[in-house]
């Protein structure tokens, strides 16, 4: 047991602010914040074979094939050396996503708990198109396809985790230390 990687997934819509939380949280006890849709970006600007496919899927909101983001979250996993555990922020996106890591790292790895972000879509809409990070996808247009791709593809694996019993959800329409005030006492009774 002991030598398999503790995980947390970190799902919730665009802009409901997992990247905000994962940092904090990374920073206070210790996990590795892995974003899928980080790692993607970085594949998609070094000179990847992938470059183009996972460009357009970010623009168009769509999901990029299993095999290409489970092998990149794989390998930052073992580059990262001893950690508490990962975060792992924006994945699984789908059903492809979610096979595709059952596949292949089921029996690596301890998933404890799913925390998801929740927050109604129009805050989610108005934080991505203040967000300033110069990316592709935070326009009007691509947004309305990542909401639809989060409704009808990323939800269901909240449902499929919730299920299991495996989800632990924080409201999110609220600061930011609110929110992380939450988030922090669902890890320490999760004993990280
Ligand atoms: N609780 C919050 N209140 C107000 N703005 C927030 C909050 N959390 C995050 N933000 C801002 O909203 C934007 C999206 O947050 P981010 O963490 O990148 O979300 P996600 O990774 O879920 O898309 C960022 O500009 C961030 O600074
Ligand atoms: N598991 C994933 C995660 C992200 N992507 C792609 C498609 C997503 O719309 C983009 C952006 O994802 P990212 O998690 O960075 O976006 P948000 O933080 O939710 O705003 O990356 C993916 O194809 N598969
Ligand atoms: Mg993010």
């Amino acid at each position: 047991m002991s030598n398999l990687y503790k995980v947390v997934f970190v799902l919730g819509p665009p802009g409901s602010g997992k990247g905000t939380q994962c940092a904090l949280i990374q920073k206070n006890f210790g996990l590795v914040h892995l974003s899928a849709g980080d790692l993607l970006r970085e594949e998609q600007e070094s000179k990847s074979q992938y470059g183009q496919l996972i460009a357009e899927h970010i623009r168009n909101g769509t999901i990029v094939p299993v095999a290409i983001t489970c092998a990149l979250l794989e390998n930052a996993m073992k580059a990262s050396g001893d950690c508490a555990g990962f975060l792992i922020d924006g994945f699984p996106r789908n059903q492809d996503n979610l096979d595709g890591w059952q596949k292949n790292m089921a029996d690596k790895v301890d998933v404890k708990f799913t925390l998801y972000l929740s927050c109604k879509v129009d805050v989610c809409v108005s934080r991505c198109l203040n967000r300033k990070q110069g990316r592709a996808d935070d326009n009007e247009e691509s947004l309305r396809k990542r909401i639809h791709t989060y409704n009808t593809q990323t939800y269901p694996i909240i449902e499929y985790y919730e299920k299991l019993g495996l989800v632990r959800e924080v409201a999110t329409c609220r600061d930011t230390d609110e929110v992380y005030t939450d988030i922090e006492k669902i890890f320490k009774e999760a004993g990280f």
